[in-house]
């Protein structure tokens, strides 16, 4: 967040004191009022803290007193409340009650029951505990709020970000309020587009306070594709085109336990923008009967004839002579799943054309010798981490699938398109072929990860619609998720 913070301090001393906080209590009031609906007679719980976090809070609840809401702020430290939100809040008609009453368990005096009360009754809650000052998970009484919020009937709006979550990293380290809307200022930060924290956010709203100019300067940290960023990477072929100038993708999976693997690979493969899909393998049977434009080979990668990259490792088993001779190629090579396993990752730091690494949580774990919990509840750093070990990009998958460069710099791309549906077996295998046919048509590591998972996750969508849908159906759905891209 040191960019952000340091982006403020540049605006602020621009412009002229508390304009950006007013520029901030102004998007969330009509934020606010969007999600109420009515704002005349509803009731609003303002929780805030002792930061400026709190005061954007303050300041918002005194102008949705101002068009007829009864708005009550619970404040945890009253001493410290933002002084110039409050007396707005006060000027407006709202009222205030001391919330800083200790936790469960500990005692409880009138006070306390007074906010648990206030959060309960209300049609709306206003989540101004901390935002980005905030460390670690909530303490005790405002994790005992929170939880009063989220059973309450309230809706629930999150000041800059749901409190208690991580800006940078998205982790969620013990409570923090789980919101339905979030309603963020200047920048979106990192944390809010990745889960745990994604999750815990809702719905995104952003706020522009005038921030770009002076975050210009900085690099973002992390970033996700739009259509138009997709549109622009697709392979397209050209009036002059033939299938070798498209690129020849050379698919290493399956094996005479696992045939299912290659077959998938092979179908995410033939739906990349490669011109031909080269498998080797023992499946060749298999892949064949399913798609006989396959060219198939039965020996080592090394004699099977000129590819433009390889995706390898779908139920390869234990394999690994297979797998060596990818790992030496001189072109791009994505490794996913049992090639994960089997690869070298000296061998694989020495490679001089680009790699990419396919890993989902677990595998991702077993690579940095790591739990897979501590993985799935900080996908930032450890997609950074297995980037820089193995000196390649690596694509993290998962509820949100994360892309990062292998040198650490660049942003981490987060994927937006995607759906709990796509976790069913083999969804994994077909993203292996459609991120490594894009590889063949050219495009950089870090660009075809991030616009396979894009098509994937959009696929999965098209053809799920509401309903389970099996790997097969989702590498079908492919070209409609190509067509939904180009038509913007
Ligand atoms: N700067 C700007 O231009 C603009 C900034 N804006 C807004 O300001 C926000 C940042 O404000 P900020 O820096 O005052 O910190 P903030 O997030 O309110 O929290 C700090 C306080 O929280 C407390 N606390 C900490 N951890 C906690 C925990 N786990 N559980 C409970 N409490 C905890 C800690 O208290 P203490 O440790 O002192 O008891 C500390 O005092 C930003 O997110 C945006 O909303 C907008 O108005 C736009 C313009
Ligand atoms: N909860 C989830 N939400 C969205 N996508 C998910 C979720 N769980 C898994 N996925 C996606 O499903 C696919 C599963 O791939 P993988 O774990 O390799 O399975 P398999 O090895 O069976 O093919 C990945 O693209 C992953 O990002
Ligand atoms: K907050």
């Amino acid at each position: 967040m040191e960019d952000v913070r340091a982006a403020e301090r540049a605006l602020m001393a621009r412009v002229p004191d508390g304009a950006l906080m007013q520029r901030a209590a102004a998007g969330l009031a009509a934020a606010c009022g969007q999600v109420l609906g009515k704002v005349y007679g509803a009731r609003v719980a303002l929780l805030v803290g002792s930061g400026d976090n709190g005061g954007d809070a303050l300041y918002a609840g005194a102008r949705l007193a101002r068009r007829g809401a009864g708005v009550t702020a619970v404040l945890l430290a009253p001493e410290r409340a933002h002084a110039g939100g409050l007396a707005a809040l006060r000027a407006a008609g709202g009222r205030a009650v001391d919330g800083s009453g200790p936790a469960e368990g500990v005692g409880g005096g009138a006070g306390a029951d007074a906010a648990l009360g206030v959060v309960a009754r209300a049609d709306l809650v206003v989540d101004g505990v901390v935002g980005i000052g905030g460390k670690g998970g909530l303490r005790p009484r405002a994790a005992e709020l929170a939880r009063a919020a989220e059973e309450s009937r309230a809706v629930v709006v999150a000041v800059d970000l749901p409190s208690g979550v991580d800006a940078d990293t998205g982790e969620v380290r013990g409570a923090a309020v789980r919101a339905d809307v979030t309603v963020t200022f200047g920048a979106c930060k990192p944390g809010l587009l990745v889960d745990p924290a994604r999750e815990y956010a809702g719905a995104l709203r952003f706020v522009d306070i005038g921030l770009g100019p002076e975050l210009a300067a900085y690099d973002p940290v992390v970033e996700a594709f739009q259509y138009a960023d997709v549109d622009r990477l697709l392979p397209v072929p050209g009036a002059e085109s033939d299938k070798y100038r498209r690129g020849v993708v050379g698919v290493v999976a399956g094996s005479a336990r696992y045939p299912g693997a290659a077959v998938l690979a092979v179908a995410g493969a033939l739906r990349g923008g490669a011109g031909a899909v080269r498998y080797v393998g023992p499946a060749a049977d298999a892949v064949l009967a399913r798609f006989p434009e396959t060219l198939v080979s039965a020996g080592p990668p090394a004699r099977a004839g000129r590819v433009q990259a390889w995706a390898a490792g779908p139920g390869l088993g234990d394999d690994g002579d297979r797998l060596r001779d990818v790992v030496a190629a001189d072109v791009p090579v994505l490794i996913d799943a049992d090639g994960l396993r089997l690869a070298d990752a000296a061998a694989v730091r020495k490679r001089v054309a680009p790699t990419l690494l396919t890993p989902h949580a677990g595998e991702a774990a077993a690579l940095l010798g790591t739990s897979r919990e501590e993985v799935e509840s900080g996908r930032l750093e450890a997609v950074r981490e297995l980037a820089g070990r193995y000196a390649a990009t690596v694509l993290l998958k998962g509820s949100t699938t994360v892309v990062a460069g292998p040198d650490g710099t660049g942003a981490v791309r987060v994927n937006p398109t995607g759906t709990p549906w796509l976790a069913t077996a083999g969804s994994g295998d077909v993203l292996s072929g459609l991120a490594g046919a894009l590889l063949a048509a050219g495009l950089g590591a870090r660009d075809a990860g991030a616009t396979g998972a894009f098509l994937h996750g959009l696929a999965a969508r098209l053809a799920a619609d509401g309903a389970p849908v099996a790997a097969q159906d989702v590498a079908d759905a492919l070209p409609a998720a190509w067509r939904d891209v180009r038509r913007g």
